[in-house]
């Protein structure tokens, strides 16, 4: 065949062996992944879920539990953010992927006076995600949350709705049929990012139609940790050991016919 006409295969990328032995130890935690499990991830196209689409493909090659890998992208057909730049970068990863169009920029605009928009685009992305999984037979949901997004959660459960919580970091949603797990929960947002800038990911950066730039509690959150870390270079791993019994909610129901053990 003419070699021009060849179709483009990404090579593999090296594999951050601290971002993997994390990600590792959370999926042996909470029990991520399970012998023939088919894996959705969720990708924005953002540092965080090309990092972990990466790790997870790594994973695939040398875990001892055999998985499959697939991906969806929400495009929420808002102007500021065009997913499309990521299908021809995953054709050439060559994993199959669904790119999932859904007018969810429009609906937010009429949601935009209330406080919890946030919260509104991320249940409506995560409907279409759910569905897509189900169509696809998916029985497990990948998202890329870090130990900062959950840090930044619990802070913000607690400052704003005077309650204990954050994310969780595996569970089974309420319809019984999926699994979400968060393979980052203990990886920092600066390894994805520093991942992402050597290995050059093709990162879209805006992917929230509702905040159009404006600073979010998140944000806000984020530079209050950063601050107390100057201070206390320890702080997250702290967190992270605080956090623990929050994180671990929702692992009792999953039942797995070894849970006795
Ligand atoms: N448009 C989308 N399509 C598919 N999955 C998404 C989308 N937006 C977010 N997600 C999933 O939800 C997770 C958390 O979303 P969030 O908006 O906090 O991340 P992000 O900053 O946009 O991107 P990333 O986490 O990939 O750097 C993402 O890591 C990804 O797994």
């Amino acid at each position: 065949m003419n070699p021009a006409l060849q179709p483009v295969v990404a090579p593999r990328l090296p594999v951050p062996k601290l971002l993997q032995r994390r990600i590792g130890r959370a999926v042996a935690d909470f029990r991520m992944i399970q012998p023939g499990d088919r894996i959705l991830l969720a990708l924005s196209g953002g540092k965080d879920s090309l990092t972990l689409l990466h790790m997870l493909r790594a994973m695939q090659r040398q875990f001892s539990v055999p998985f499959e890998l697939g991906v969806a992208t929400v495009d929420p057909m808002s102007p500021d953010y065009d997913p499309q730049v990521l299908v021809p970068y995953m054709a050439s990863l060559e994993i199959p992927y669904f790119l999932e169009r859904q007018d969810i920029y429009e609906r937010a605009k009429k949601h935009l006076l209330r406080p919890s928009y946030c919260s509104f685009c991320a249940r409506m992305r995560r409907g279409v995600l759910y569905r897509c999984a189900r169509r696809e037979g998916y029985n497990v949901l990948a998202l890329g949350q870090h130990l900062d997004d959950f840090a930044e959660s619990f802070f913000m459960s607690m400052f704003y709705n005077g309650e204990m919580r954050t994310m969780k970091a595996h569970y089974r949603v309420r319809e019984g049929d999926l699994r979400v797990i968060r393979p980052l929960v203990y990886c920092r947002e600066r390894q994805m990012r520093q991942h992402a800038e050597e290995q050059q990911l093709p990162v879209i950066y805006e992917n929230c139609p509702a905040c159009f730039g404006k600073p979010t509690e998140r944000q806000h959150m984020k530079e209050l940790l950063a601050q107390q870390e100057i201070r206390d270079p320890r702080l997250f791993k702290q967190l992270q050991r605080a956090m623990l019994p929050l994180m671990r909610k929702g692992l009792e129901d999953l039942n797995f016919e070894d849970d006795h053990d």
